[in-house]
């Protein structure tokens, strides 16, 4: 059977993940598509030859019969809406991070998930896929470097348009460190707090940039994390992780050594669609696998949840200056898979 899937919001990532289930990976085809600017629609499905039908909101493409799963790939602010729709529709839908941008938001799709009484939701958070990242959660598992004590991260991207604002260091960028240090460390998060080293002039003047998020897990880890999206040279991913007897490191990208004109050098990456491609292609093998037989897997939305709420504490703490404590909730039974 092929999965007929509808893409909400066809922009960067909505194309690529259309790419992906058109060219790379079987099992599902691209049924239907709707973006509030429809141009973006119909130049998303031309190049792929795709004979989607266009609808004109998400909760029409949802309604339809041609669509049996659902990707959501519009702005963070827009998810909410349509993955509600989705879930009280029965349909299995792959949201892009983050799932909302209040905790409020996430936990309002949490409850619809639940009450409904089937998986439905996964989370766009790749870099659980992502060979590097779960070869260290191996090591760390077992127990290859002693119990984790400190943990320092860098996300940093070449640069970033004016839209991007302070806040969005947080909800759209550092979500990706939220999620993937939770599930690396097996472990919660207690406080958080910000700091603003310098200011980088390559930072537009609404942007705080760089900033160094500072994390305390309830297993008592130190972290730091920092967000430098303006950094120019490069889109470059780190992650230390050193335990009570030894360190581990995310892996380098794979990249060709040249030698040449007295240099020795390697080439850095630019963009986040060539960093995390096979994390991609994995996340989506398996949503399709998933859907296929009306659920989901991977990423669940209470993830989506707890990394909005460790989310929520971050903003509030770029705002005061402070530390700020994070309240989880109790995960309800649910979610334990
Ligand atoms: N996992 C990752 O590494 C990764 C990478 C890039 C983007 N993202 C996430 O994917 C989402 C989209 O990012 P992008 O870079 O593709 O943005 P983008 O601006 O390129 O595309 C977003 C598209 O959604 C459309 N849109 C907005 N609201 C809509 C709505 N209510 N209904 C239908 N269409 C709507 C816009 O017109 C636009 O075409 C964001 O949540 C972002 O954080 C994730
Ligand atoms: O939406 C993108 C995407 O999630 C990238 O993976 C991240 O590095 C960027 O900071 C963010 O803006």
């Amino acid at each position: 059977m092929t999965l007929n899937i509808g893409v909400i919001g066809t922009g960067a990532i909505g194309r690529e993940h259309m790419r992906r289930i058109t060219q790379v990976l079987s099992g599902a085809r691209i049924s239907a598509v709707t973006d509030v600017n429809r141009a973006a629609a119909e130049s998303a499905i031309a190049p792929l030859g795709l004979e989607a039908e266009i609808f004109l909101t998400g909760p029409d493409l949802i309604a339809s019969p041609s669509v049996d799963a659902v990707l959501v790939t519009s702005f963070g602010a827009a998810h909410e809406p349509d993955v509600l729709a989705a879930v009280k529709a029965g349909k299995p839908v792959f949201c892009e991070k983050p799932l909302a941008t209040t905790a409020q938001g996430c936990r309002n799709i949490v409850e619809a998930e639940v009450a409904g009484g089937r998986r439905l939701v996964q989370v766009g958070f790749m870099r659980r896929y992502d060979a590097g990242y779960r070869m260290l959660r191996k090591i760390i598992a077992e127990d290859g470097i002693g119990a984790p004590l400190m943990v320092h991260a860098a996300h940093r991207n070449p640069g970033v348009g004016t839209n991007y604002v302070t806040e969005m260091a947080i909800h759209d960028t550092l979500i990706h460190e939220i999620d993937v240090l939770r599930w690396l460390l097996d472990d919660d998060y207690k406080t958080v707090q910000v700091v603003y080293p310098r200011r980088s002039p390559n930072a537009h003047e609404n942007l705080r940039d760089p900033q160094i998020v500072l994390i305390e897990t309830a297993k008592g880890v130190r972290i730091d994390v920092e967000i430098f999206v303006n950094c120019v040279y490069g889109y470059d991913i780190q992650c230390e992780v050193v335990g009570e007897t030894g360190l581990a490191k995310l892996p380098e990208p794979m990249s060709i050594q040249t030698r040449s004109k007295a240099r020795l050098s390697n080439e850095i990456l630019t963009d986040w669609k060539d960093r995390f491609i096979d994390a991609y292609d994995v996340e989506l093998r398996d949503f399709i696998e998933a859907a296929s037989k009306g659920t989901a897997a991977g990423p669940s939305s209470w993830d989506g949840y707890a990394a909005a709420v460790a989310a929520d504490a971050c903003v509030e703490a770029q705002k005061s200056g402070q530390i700020v404590p994070v309240t989880m909730p109790e995960k309800p039974a649910f979610y334990n898979f």
